[in-house]
Order: C-alpha cells, then sequence, then structure tokens
C-alpha cells in the first residue's frame, strides 16, 4: 500500500480553509435564544431568519477566503455563491446542530425549528440529513473542505467558466481524499460517504425552493440578503 502523505502545499491550503470555516461563525447567541423560553411559530420563524441571513454573511465570508476564488470572473463568483448557498448552509447547520447545541438541547431546537410554520414534508428530509451528517462524525477539516468543493462546484447554472472551478475545485478534493484516508485507515469508503452526501445535499435544493415558495404565499418577510441570493421577489 503507498503510504498517503500530505504535501507541504497540501497543509497549508487545508489551513488556509479551515482557518476560514473558523473565523466565520454565526453568533452563538442565535443558538441561545433558540433554546430560551417558548416562542410562538412567528418568533421561531423570525429568528431562523435571522440565523438564516447570518449563515449567508458567513457563507460569503468564507467563500471570499477560498484561495483563487476572488480571481474567478465575478459573474462567475455569484453564480456559484447562489448555486451552493442552500448546501453550504444545509452543511453549516447540520454541524452546528450536532457540535454546537449542548446535549439534551438539540431536541429543544428541532421542536423550535418543527415549530416555525415550515411544512411537514420539508422537516423530514432536513432532520434525516441533519443525522446523517452527524453520524459521519466529520472532523472541522473534513467540514471545511467539503463546504468549499461544495461552493467550487463547476456544474452550477449561469457558470460561464467551468474549468477554472474546476481548476480550484480538483486540489480540494486531493486533499480531503488524503485526509480521510489518514484520518480513517479502517473505513476506505470514507470518502465516497463524504462525497455522497453532497448528492442528498442537492436533493434539499429542491425541497427549500419550495419551502420558499410556500412562505413567500404565505405572506412571509424575508431580509433583502435572504431575497437576493435566493431570487426571492
Ligand atoms: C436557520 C434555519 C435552520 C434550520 C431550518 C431552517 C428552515 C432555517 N431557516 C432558513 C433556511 C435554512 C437555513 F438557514 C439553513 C439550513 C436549512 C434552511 F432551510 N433557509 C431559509 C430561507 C428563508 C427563511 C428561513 C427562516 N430560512
Amino acid at each position: 500500500k503507498e503510504k498517503v502523505e500530505i504535501t507541504k502545499e497540501q497543509e497549508a491550503l487545508m489551513r488556509l480553509i479551515v482557518d476560514a470555516y473558523n473565523k466565520h461563525q454565526i453568533p452563538q447567541d442565535f443558538t441561545n435564544k433558540l433554546l430560551q423560553e417558548q416562542y410562538s411559530t412567528e418568533e421561531n420563524f423570525l429568528l431562523l431568519t435571522e440565523i438564516a441571513t447570518s449563515q449567508v454573511q458567513v457563507l460569503v465570508e468564507f467563500t471570499k477566503h477560498i484561495p483563487g476564488f476572488l480571481s474567478l470572473d465575478h459573474e462567475d463568483q455569484i453564480a456559484l455563491l447562489k448555486g451552493s448557498a442552500v448546501e453550504a448552509m444545509f452543511l453549516r447547520s447540520a454541524q452546528a446542530f450536532r457540535r454546537k447545541i449542548p446535549e439534551g438541547h438539540t431536541e429543544v431546537v428541532e421542536a423550535r425549528i418543527r415549530k416555525s410554520g415550515i411544512s411537514e414534508e420539508f422537516i423530514t428530509p432536513l432532520f434525516t440529513f441533519y443525522k446523517s451528517v452527524g453520524e459521519l462524525l466529520m472532523v472541522q477539516e473534513e467540514q471545511a473542505l467539503l463546504t468549499a468543493i461544495t461552493i467550487l462546484s463547476p456544474d452550477r447554472p449561469y457558470v460561464k467558466d467551468q474549468q477554472a472551478v474546476e481548476r480550484l475545485q480538483e486540489p480540494m478534493v486531493d486533499v480531503l481524499r488524503k485526509l480521510c484516508a489518514l484520518q480513517h485507515p479502517q473505513d476506505p469508503q470514507y470518502l465516497a460517504r463524504l462525497l455522497g452526501r453532497l448528492t442528498e445535499l442537492r436533493t434539499l435544493n429542491h425541497y427549500h425552493a419550495e419551502m420558499l415558495t410556500s412562505w413567500k404565499a404565505n405572506d412571509q418577510k424575508f431580509t433583502p440578503l435572504l431575497c437576493e441570493i435566493w431570487d426571492v421577489q
């Protein structure tokens, strides 16, 4: 078996991604607020909207720190952000859901999310995904790299220079492959399972779009940033 080793420049790339991922986090008090006294459906929705808005801001900041991203065509930068926002936010909130919330409180947060006016047909896939990410027990390097790989998907709508995006994504996948081999030597399928989550993520885009439409139909209010990233009128 050839010895798997991460080169110096791969180590540097990974360090940049992980530092950016950890530097930009949603404020802890949001999740704490979710754990406080009982809220109405309206208040829960308002809180989730604030969290979602904060997550988009965090996503934009993280993305700007992905090496090479700011050198891409500007319209492609927007296309990548808009095309990956839901998936990157699901990944990040899934990890926050499993790691950030103190033991025993996840049920409370889950109850708050369930009681925020979201239709049942979206709630089930949402928590199925959260649990499947939780079971992977990803280390932070894997989380950060997987999020960067999701953002750098060349096949998003309206991306013009797909090769330029592939050239940024490939080195990330190479580092993730080596990291998985080193972190999970007993589980050769681990990388495949991680990348399998990205396929599951794509199905969630559909549910999320449906959710936005039904909220719009109920005349729910969003913030300008959420309207912009998801083209909500
Ligand atoms: C913060 C949060 C956590 C869990 C579930 C939900 C519904 C939310 N909130 C929203 C999400 C969203 C997200 F932020 C992360 C993951 C999946 C998401 F559906 N998207 C949007 C879009 C408009 C308004 C809100 C309230 N909203």
